[in-house]
């Protein structure tokens, strides 16, 4: 009883090892269960009502094998006619009583198994999200282990049997191996599936569904020959288990049978033994089955607690929420690498300083990989600059809340996400309690009211999931229209209006350069006509800030900048002339 109660355990525990990688187990299990044991204290209670209920209900249940053993004895005497009214009415109370106990006790192990589950899950979900934007850039590779099955029996470890150690050690070892590398390999394919599936539109543009078929149908060959192999594996291993138990109930009944002929025990003892015996097998039987899942289980919460137990990298925001933010950025001799090295080659951003000035436009403008978008994830606080300072109205970026941070900062990004909802609730996002003409305004600002309006439905169009319904510069205006309603006091628009034509651009950059509530903007571009009209432009090559003025200063310097602009107005030019050939 307590065994089968136990493998539900994995019923609970599951969903929360969907993602956790596959690990080989890890060899400190015994700390894994003191972990476990620690989320279950507070329910210890409950733990031994069920495990009183158990021993109960048990009872009830191993008398029955005792009585069909009294039955047994009267069919072969039938001497005693009371024995067997006796025998069956008291079989008859001892099933009902353990069959209602059963019920409470399952119901009762049920709750507070869910419970626990329940309140686990959210600790795991929350310690998750708390980590670094770097500690999910390296996590995501991760996802061929999503396959880690059920975390059964867990504390059945705790039994100590030995025959669980040692049976499965032996039999079991093989059948483990194997079924791991199924499930890595199933695993891969579904991770094939789940990349065709959300790049449905590369693929149909490359005419590759194919070839992503054939992609498909190789991984689960190799998913099939190692089933092959898995279930030889299992098979042998069931076998040599049901060998192990027939070999045990042949002795037991040559033995039982030879203790009845000499007068030793009665036939109705030999009955009630083997019955018991039976009963203890499957038990065994049972333990052994699930035991490789338990080893593997417990590797896994250990990544579960590693994940609870991790001190996410960037150091703790601060408390700073000052009323009157003006909104001055400074970027002093900041460097910085993504893996956290400082060799020359890894360097992203080389003693860079820049200078937002509150209430102005100032723009980043480059080569792609020059490093523009590595200084808005910066301010953002995604990740922590190796050297150097970011200062926000003079003091420290990580001395503010990361919430209002986050408030006062918006950016809109080139691959900005729109969810499948109306595009009301899309710009009203995070900002619910906004009016609908602080909506209207926002999206006045953006050049996003009049397309918006001409929509089947205006406001309450749904945008479609990940916003297709629309198209990529009016889900850019959206976007932009969504920051902007949060009144933010630095606004980033990072490549943010690249999918816009250049007149709906120029509108959009109108009306950021005219808006009233002083917000200081920060344009960033590989496009010089969209930065020429900002007061200050930094021009960054190599993760180095090479050049900074404004575009007529840049111009008659003749440098870099004046390079860029010669250049693009060199292909605008070549444009215009294949146009006029084609004409
Ligand atoms: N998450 C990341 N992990 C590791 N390297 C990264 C990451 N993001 C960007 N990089 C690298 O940092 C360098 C600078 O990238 P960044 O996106 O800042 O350039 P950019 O100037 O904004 O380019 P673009 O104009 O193409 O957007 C590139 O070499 C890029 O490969």
């Amino acid at each position: 009883r307590y065994v089968s109660l136990l493998l539900s355990w994995g019923r609970y525990i599951s969903p929360l090892l969907m993602r956790v990688p596959a690990e080989k187990p890890k060899e400190d299990t015994g700390a894994s269960l003191k972990r476990l044991m620690e989320y279950m204290l507070p329910y210890l209670g409950r733990f031994v009502a069920v495990l009183f209920l158990v021993i109960v209900s048990s009872y009830g249940e191993m008398a029955i094998p005792q009585c069909t053993g009294r039955v047994a004895d009267w069919i072969m005497n039938e001497e005693a006619p009371d024995a067997f009214t006796e025998a069956i009415k008291f079989m008859t109370l001892m099933t009902v009583a353990s069959a209602v106990l059963e019920f409470v006790c399952d119901l009762m192990y049920n709750v507070t198994m869910s419970r626990i589950h329940t309140s686990v899950q959210g600790i795991v979900f929350q310690a998750v999200l708390k980590q670094e934007i770097a500690f999910f850039d390296a996590n995501s590779s991760e996802t061929e282990s999503c396959h880690v099955q059920l975390w059964k029996m867990t504390l059945l470890t705790c039994m100590g049997l030995p025959i669980i150690w040692v049976m499965p050690e032996l039999t079991g070892h093989f059948h483990q191996n194997m079924a791991k590398k199924v499930q890595d390999s199933l695993a891969k394919a579904n991770q094939v599936a789940t990349d065709t599936f959300s790049s449905m539109k590369t693929v149909r543009s490359f005419a590759n569904e194919d070839g992503e078929t054939e992609r498909y149908r190789r991984q689960l060959d190799d998913t099939y020959a190692l089933n092959k192999k898995e279930a030889a594996a299992y098979a042998a291993s069931t076998w040599a288990n049901s060998m192990a138990t027939l070999a045990l109930k042949v002795c037991i009944l040559y033995y039982g049978g030879t203790l009845v002929t000499r007068g030793g025990v009665s036939s109705g003892d030999l009955v009630s033994f083997v019955l018991y015996e039976l009963q203890f097998a499957s038990a065994v039987e049972a333990i052994m089955r699930e035991y490789p899942e338990v080893k593997k289980a417990i590797g896994a919460s250990e990544k579960i607690f590693e994940y609870l137990d991790r001190k996410p990298k960037v150091p703790p925001a601060g408390n700073l929420t000052p009323r009157d933010l003006e909104g001055h950025i400074e970027f002093k001799k900041v460097t910085f690498s993504y893996s956290g090295r400082t060799d020359e080659d890894t360097l992203v951003l080389k003693d860079v300083s820049i200078d937002i000035k509150p209430g102005k436009v100032t723009a980043i403008v480059g080569l792609n990989r020059s490093g523009k978008s590595t200084c808005v994830k910066l301010l953002e606080r995604f990740y922590q600059p190796q050297a150097g300072e970011i200062l926000l109205d003079g003091k420290p970026l990580q001395s503010y809340k990361d919430e209002y941070l986050h408030e006062k900062i918006a950016v809109v990004s080139q691959d900005c996400v729109l969810f499948a909802r109306s595009v009301r609730e899309n710009i009203k996002y995070g900002c619910e309690d906004a009016s609908d003409e602080e909506m209207y305004k926002a999206a006045k600002l953006a050049s996003a009211h009049d397309f918006i309006m001409e929509l089947s439905n205006g406001y309450d169009t749904d945008a479609g999931e990940k916003g297709g319904q629309v198209s990529g510069g009016q889900k850019q205006r959206i976007a932009i229209a969504r920051a902007l309603i949060r009144h933010p006091k630095i606004l980033i628009l990072d490549n943010a209006t690249s999918d816009l034509d250049s007149e709906n651009a120029y509108q959009v950059h109108q009306a950021l350069l005219n808006q009233t509530n002083n917000c200081s903007v920060l344009l960033i571009s590989n496009n010089v006509s969209v930065v020429e009209k900002a007061n200050r432009i930094f021009v960054f090559h190599e993760g180095m800030v090479k050049e900074e003025g404004s575009h007529d200063v840049l111009l008659e310097k003749g440098g870099l900048y004046a390079e860029l602009v010669r250049k693009q107005n060199m292909g605008f030019h070549r444009q215009q002339e294949e146009k006029n050939d084609t004409h």
